[in-house]
């Protein structure tokens, strides 16, 4: 059975995204929100996408962008998939006749996965972060991992606080499609460090 996959979010850098995939990153990602420390432009992305190796899926992350904005990164990136990560109606998100992956703020009190997955049925998956609605991610925080949330019958991202040692309990709590990780592999925000990329896959492959 194929280990858990592995995405790598706020690539900034094309050395990092080179070691990400060196270190086994089966997606990395990049952020269009101008207020985080990892924000990258669409020149700069462009740019760190053009130095990737073949079979390395990547991902534009939004939250509550512009559609314009959604669409310029489209067409000069071509991303892989997208990141829904605000408030983005499902409408919204099936605009752009893009694969996509839609957070769910697992900050807030109530948050239901199962229900997330009602209203997006189209997604290509949920990422549970640990943002209440609205918030940034990136914040290297865990969620709950309750023991009673209903998980819904469709591809689970766990994201949030995720690091080499903590990694292997999440895949057991939750048997996810993938693990989503940044603060976790950084030794600066946007700055990757590759010995703990290297280690968070390993620690992966070694609890998938
Ligand atoms: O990473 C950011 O700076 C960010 C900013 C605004 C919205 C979302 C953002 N990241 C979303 C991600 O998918 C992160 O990888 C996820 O929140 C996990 O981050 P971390 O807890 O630092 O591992």
């Amino acid at each position: 059975m194929k280990r858990v996959r592995v995405k790598i979010c706020g690539i900034t850098r094309e050395a990092d995204a080179r070691a990400a995939v060196t270190a086994g990153a089966d997606a990395i990602g990049f952020v269009f929100y101008a207020d985080s420390p990892r924000h990258v432009d669409l020149d700069e992305a462009l740019a760190i996408s053009r130095s990737m190796p073949p079979f390395v899926a990547r991902v534009a992350l939004f939250l509550d962008a512009a559609a314009a904005d959604v669409q310029a990164v489209i067409d000069r990136v071509r991303p892989s998939m997208l990141q829904f990560h605000g408030r983005e109606t499902p409408e919204y998100c099936r605009a752009f006749d893009m694969p996509y992956i839609k957070t769910v703020p697992m900050g807030e009190a109530d948050a239901d996965p199962a229900a997330w997955a009602g209203a997006y049925p189209e997604a290509h998956g949920l990422l549970l972060d640990a943002n209440r609605a609205g918030a940034a991610g990136g914040q290297g925080q865990r969620f709950e991992w309750h023991n009673d949330t209903a998980l819904p019958d469709m591809p689970l991202v766990i994201a949030g606080g995720l690091d080499a040692d903590n990694v292997g309990a999440a895949i057991r709590r939750f048997a996810p499609y993938a693990v989503d990780v940044s603060s976790g592999v950084e030794s600066a925000p946007g700055v990757k460090d590759p010995e703990r990329m290297h280690a968070f896959v390993d620690a992966v492959t070694r609890a998938g």
